[in-house]
């Protein structure tokens, strides 16, 4: 593997013990720039205690977690460097949205015109001078967000950020993220909405009981699983039609509905062979796999309360 750089995530047989819990255990995995990678598990597979380890908020038993090959702790400025919102930011009740992130860039010795330009970033701007007190939970999920990209960092770590937010909210924050991986940082987001996951993410990092279950880009994870793609044929002539799709390689297996599901070519090969054995189709569809159902058959087993 080449080298990394300072904008790469670099977890190495991260472990983290509690008493008789591991948390997280001999975890491996990169994180990419210009990408956006989820971080997926079930409830305590240890994502949040990972990213407080890269974030040096928790001290590893074992292992590292760095950017490129530096720790957060020792990186020389680290507020232009990694942003990260661990949970709805919390500030002063009574302190306005503008006045909150005005004190953070004076203490990171950044210009006070930061706080307006994340501001505006985020879309609070009409709330910059209402106080904290008044925010909704979505608010309070930007305000966290114009709060870690003061510094105009490199690398953006979330720790479920769609928590909280309405449809829209989660509508823009997709677009956000992606909007900032496309120029050219590294975006790290955990989450459990599987879903949103697909929409959003470039790459996946699926992680059970602590440890890693698969990481690679959406596309292959899918691609990998048994039975990611398959077509669905729906023909009155089902035995014309399996009898020509028998001179390819295909794997024909008939559905309860009626329909035939096809593995092992693709739309266009069963089109063609319909269309010179003369079969009438009344319905020809790729299906893909969605992260759900990945997740589920990766995770089975492994999931719960720890
Ligand atoms: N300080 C601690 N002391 C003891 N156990 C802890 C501590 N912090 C976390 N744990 C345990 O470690 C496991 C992993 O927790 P963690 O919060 O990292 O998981 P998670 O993947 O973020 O889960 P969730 O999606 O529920 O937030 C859980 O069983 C949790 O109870």
């Amino acid at each position: 593997m080449s080298a990394p750089g300072t904008d790469e995530i670099v977890v190495d047989h991260l472990t983290k013990q509690y008493k008789k819990l591991r948390a997280v255990d001999d975890l491996s995995f990169r994180v990419r720039s210009g990408r956006v990678t989820g971080f997926l598990g079930p409830n305590g597979a240890g994502k949040t205690t990972t990213l407080r380890m890269l974030l040096g908020l928790v001290t590893p038993t074992a292992g590292t977690a760095t950017f490129g090959n530096q720790k957060y702790v020792d990186l020389p400025d680290p507020v232009r460097e990694v942003g990260a919102v661990l949970e709805a930011s919390s500030a002063h009740r009574g302190r306005t949205g503008r006045n909150h992130l005005r004190m953070i860039c004076r203490a990171a010795g950044l210009p006070d015109t930061r706080a307006d330009e994340t501001l505006e970033m985020v879309g609070l701007t009409p709330a910059a001078n209402r106080k904290f007190k008044g925010y909704s939970l979505g608010m309070k999920q930007r305000l966290g967000i114009a709060a870690a990209m003061l510094g105009d960092p490199k690398v953006l770590i979330l720790d479920e950020p769609a928590n909280g937010l309405d449809p829209e909210g989660i509508r823009w924050m997709r677009d956000l993220l992606k909007a900032l991986a496309g120029q050219g940082r590294t975006v790290l987001v955990s989450s459990h909405l599987l879903g949103e996951m697909q929409l959003l993410a470039d790459d996946v990092v699926i992680v059970a009981a602590g440890k890693l279950i698969r990481q690679g880009p959406v596309a292959e994870v899918l691609g990998d699983m048994s039975g990611g793609v398959q077509v669905r044929v729906r023909t009155p002539q089902v035995p014309e039609l399996t009898a020509a799709l028998s001179e390819l390689d295909a794997t024909v297996t008939p559905s309860e509905d009626g329909s035939l599901v096809v593995h092992g070519v693709e739309a266009a090969a069963i089109g063609h062979a319909a269309f010179t054995a003369r079969v009438e189709l009344h319905e020809l569809a790729t299906e893909r796999g969605d992260l759900e159902q990945v997740f589920l058959q990766l995770t089975a087993g492994k999931a719960g309360i720890r």
